[in-house]
C-alpha cells in the first residue's frame, strides 16, 4: 500500500458558521493602501546576516526616496544593532517629519520599555506589540486558555501605554498584532483585539492599527480574505481602526492574499521590497505596487528606477533577486522565443507615446522602471526572426524586409544550434556582415560611371560602364536600363531575375548611409538576399547585387 504524507495535515478552516454573504469578491482596488515596509524588521531578522546600521541606513533612505511614510526600522529590545540603529535615525535628524518609524516588541515589560527608550526623542513613533493567539501557539508555546492569551494581550497595551508615557515629546502610535490571525479562530481573534482597542482607548483621534499577520500562510487567499472581511464587519469601532494585513508567502500566494485582503476591506498592507522575509518571505511590496500600476492606478511608491532599488536591496540584504522576479528580474523585460519576439516588435513598432500602453507580452512599459529597450529583446536557438530583426534595426539601423528576415534568420539558427548559446546585437550584426555585406567574392566592384539620355519615348536611358573585379581579373563592362540597377544588371549578362528591391537611409548628417536589399534568382536557383551599404545608394545597390550574386555562387549554383 502507499503511504500516504498528505493524511498527517489538516485543512485549516476559518468558519463554521455559513458566511457566503461575503461580499469582497465583487469589489475592485480602486486606490493604493498605506504602505508598511517591514525590510528593516521582518525582512532584517531572516538574513543570513542581519544588517550594519551601515546596511539598515542605506536601506532606510532608499525607503524614503521611495516615498514609504511608515517604516519598521527594527527590534531595538532584542539587539543592540537594533537598538543604536533607531538612536541614530533620531540622533542625526534623519527621520522626516512627515515618515512614522515603527518598532516591533513582545509584549513583556522589560522589552516594551527598553523599545519606547529607543524612540526618546522622535517626532512620531508607532509601538508595534504582538503576541500569538493561534490555537497551536495557545496550546504549544504559552500553555493559556483564550481569556488568559486576551488578559495577556490587555497587560501589554496597558505596559505599552504606561511606557509611551514616559517620553511625551513623541507623537506615538500603537500597532497591536494578534499573531499567526492566518490560523486563530476569527471571533477569538475580534475579541482579544476589541479588549485591547478598550484599553488603547481607541476614538477618532486616537485611531489604533491592527495588523492580521498572515504569518504562516495557511489557506487559498479567498479564505484569508473571508477572514479580513469578517473582522472589518465585526470589530468594534471600525472607522477607528485601521486594518493592517501582513501576509507571508508559505504557500507562494501572499500577493494575491494581500490584494484580495483589500479588496475585503484592509486599509494598509506590511511588506517587504522583492518578497525579502522569514521563510519564503513577507508579501512582495514592489510587485504590489506595480500591479496597481497596471491597473491605471498609482501606488504612490516611486519606483521609476527599479535597477537602483533591486541593488540597495540585493546590498542590503546580501541576497540576489531571481532573475524572473515580477517587474524587475533581469530576465522580466527580455523575450526569447520567436513568437513573443515577433508580436514585441510589432508592438513597440505601433506604441504611440500618448495611448494607452498595448505591447504584447509586457504588461508593464519598462522605461516606466527604468528599464532600457534594448534589453527586451535577446536571441537564442529558440528565437525567430522578430527579435533578430529587431536588434538589428535598435542596434543598427537596419530595418530588413520581411522575406529578408526569414532568411537571415536561418544563418542565425545555424550558429545558435552549433554554439548553444545566446548572440546579442552585435554578434548578429557580426553574422549579418559576413552573411551579406563582405561578400566580395569573386565579384566585386571597382568603379561605375552612369549617364542618362533621353529614350526617345519620354523617358531616360540609363547607361553604365563599369569596371568589376571578377577573382584577380579586372572585366570592364557596359549595360543601359530604364534604370541604374537594371542598367547594372544589363551590364552583367547573367540570368538574372531581379525579385524585390527595398532601401533606406542609415543614420544622420555627415555620417547617413544608404543600405539597399536586393532579392534576386539567379538561373533557376532559388531566390536569395544581397545587401550593400554606401554613401551613395546607387553604388549601395550595385554592391547589394552583387552580394546577392556571390551568395548565390557560394550556395553552389552554377551558372
Ligand atoms: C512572527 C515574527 O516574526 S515575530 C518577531 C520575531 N522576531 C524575533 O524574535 C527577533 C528577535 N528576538 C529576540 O532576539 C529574542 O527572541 C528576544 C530578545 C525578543 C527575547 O529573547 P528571550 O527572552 O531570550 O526569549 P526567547 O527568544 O527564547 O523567546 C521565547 C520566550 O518569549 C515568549 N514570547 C514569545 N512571543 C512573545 C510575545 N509576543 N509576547 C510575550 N512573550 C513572548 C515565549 O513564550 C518564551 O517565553 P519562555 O522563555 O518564558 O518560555
Ligand atoms: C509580528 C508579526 C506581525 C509578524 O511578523 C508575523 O506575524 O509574521
Amino acid at each position: 500500500m502507499l503511504s500516504n504524507p498528505a493524511s498527517k495535515y489538516i485543512p485549516f478552516k476559518p468558519f463554521t458558521q455559513d458566511f457566503s454573504d461575503r461580499t469582497w469578491p465583487s469589489k475592485t482596488i480602486t486606490k493604493p493602501p498605506i504602505w508598511m515596509s517591514t525590510d528593516l524588521r521582518d525582512g532584517n531578522q531572516s538574513l543570513i546576516e542581519p544588517m550594519s546600521v551601515e546596511r539598515k541606513l542605506r536601506f532606510f533612505k532608499h525607503l524614503l526616496q521611495i516615498g514609504f511614510k511608515e517604516i519598521e526600522v527594527g527590534f531595538p529590545s532584542a539587539s543592540q544593532t537594533d537598538f543604536d540603529f533607531v538612536r541614530t535615525l533620531i540622533d542625526d535628524n534623519l527621520i522626516p517629519d512627515d515618515v512614522t518609524i515603527i518598532v516591533l516588541t513582545q509584549a513583556r515589560e522589560d522589552l516594551i520599555n527598553r523599545t519606547a527608550e529607543a524612540c526618546a526623542g522622535a517626532k512620531n513613533a508607532m509601538i508595534h506589540m504582538y503576541n500569538a493567539t493561534a490555537p497551536a501557539f495557545r496550546k504549544i508555546v504559552f500553555k493559556m486558555t483564550q481569556d488568559e492569551v486576551r488578559d495577556f494581550a490587555v497587560a501589554g497595551t496597558r505596559m505599552v501605554k504606561a511606557a509611551m508615557a514616559k517620553y511625551p515629546e513623541v507623537n506615538w502610535s500603537f500597532e497591536y498584532s494578534p499573531e499567526v490571525f492566518s490560523t486563530t479562530e476569527p471571533d477569538f481573534a475580534i475579541s482579544v483585539c476589541n479588549a485591547v482597542s478598550a484599553e488603547w482607548g481607541t476614538s477618532a483621534e486616537r485611531k489604533i492599527i491592527f495588523n492580521l499577520p498572515a504569518t504562516i500562510e495557511a489557506t487559498t487567499p479567498n479564505l484569508y480574505a473571508d477572514q479580513i472581511e469578517y473582522f472589518c464587519r465585526h470589530i468594534n469601532d471600525r472607522e477607528n481602526v485601521i486594518v493592517s494585513v501582513h501576509p507571508h508567502n508559505d504557500r507562494g500566494t501572499a500577493v494575491a492574499a494581500a490584494e484580495l485582503a483589500v479588496m475585503a476591506g484592509a486599509d494598509r498592507i506590511e511588506g517587504c521590497l522583492f518578497g525579502s522575509g522569514e521563510r519564503t518571505g513577507n508579501v512582495d511590496l514592489v510587485t504590489l505596487a506595480l500591479n496597481l500600476y497596471t491597473q491605471g492606478i498609482h501606488p504612490g511608491l516611486d519606483f521609476s528606477d527599479i535597477d537602483a532599488v533591486r541593488l540597495t536591496a540585493e546590498y542590503c540584504n546580501q541576497l540576489p533577486v531571481h532573475p524572473r522576479h515580477p517587474y524587475v528580474g533581469d530576465l522580466v523585460f527580455t523575450a526569447f522565443s520567436g513568437s513573443h519576439q515577433d508580436a514585441i516588435k510589432k508592438g513597440f513598432a505601433q506604441q504611440k507615446a500618448d495611448q494607452p500602453w498595448e505591447v504584447p507580452y509586457l504588461p508593464i512599459d519598462p522605461a516606466d522602471l527604468g528599464r532600457s529597450y534594448d534589453a527586451v529583446i535577446r536571441v537564442n536557438s529558440q528565437s525567430g526572426k522578430g527579435g533578430i530583426a529587431y536588434l538589428l534595426e535598435n542596434e543598427h539601423g537596419l530595418n530588413l524586409p520581411r522575406r529578408l528576415q526569414i532568411e537571415f534568420s536561418r544563418a542565425i539558427q545555424r550558429v545558435t544550434d552549433e554554439t548553444g548559446t545566446e548572440v546579442n546585437g552585435n554578434a548578429v550584426f557580426d553574422i549579418f556582415n559576413k552573411e551579406y555585406l563582405q561578400q566580395n567574392k569573386p565579384w566585386h566592384l571597382i568603379s561605375h560611371r552612369i549617364t542618362s539620355s533621353d529614350n526617345g519615348q519620354g523617358g531616360s536611358l540609363f547607361t553604365l560602364e563599369a569596371e568589376l573585379g571578377y577573382g584577380e581579373e579586372v572585366r570592364k563592362v557596359k549595360g543601359h536600363g530604364d534604370g541604374s540597377i537594371s542598367a547594372f544588371i544589363d551590364a552583367l549578362n547573367l540570368p538574372i531575375r531581379f525579385m524585390d528591391y527595398h532601401e533606406h537611409a542609415i543614420g544622420s548628417g555627415e555620417k547617413t548611409n544608404a543600405v539597399c536589399y536586393v532579392e534576386l534568382r539567379l538561373g533557376e536557383s532559388g531566390t536569395g538576399f544581397g545587401v550593400g551599404i554606401h554613401k551613395d545608394i546607387v553604388t549601395a545597390s550595385f554592391h547589394a547585387v552583387l552580394s546577392a550574386i556571390n551568395r548565390h555562387i557560394h550556395a553552389g549554383i552554377t551558372i
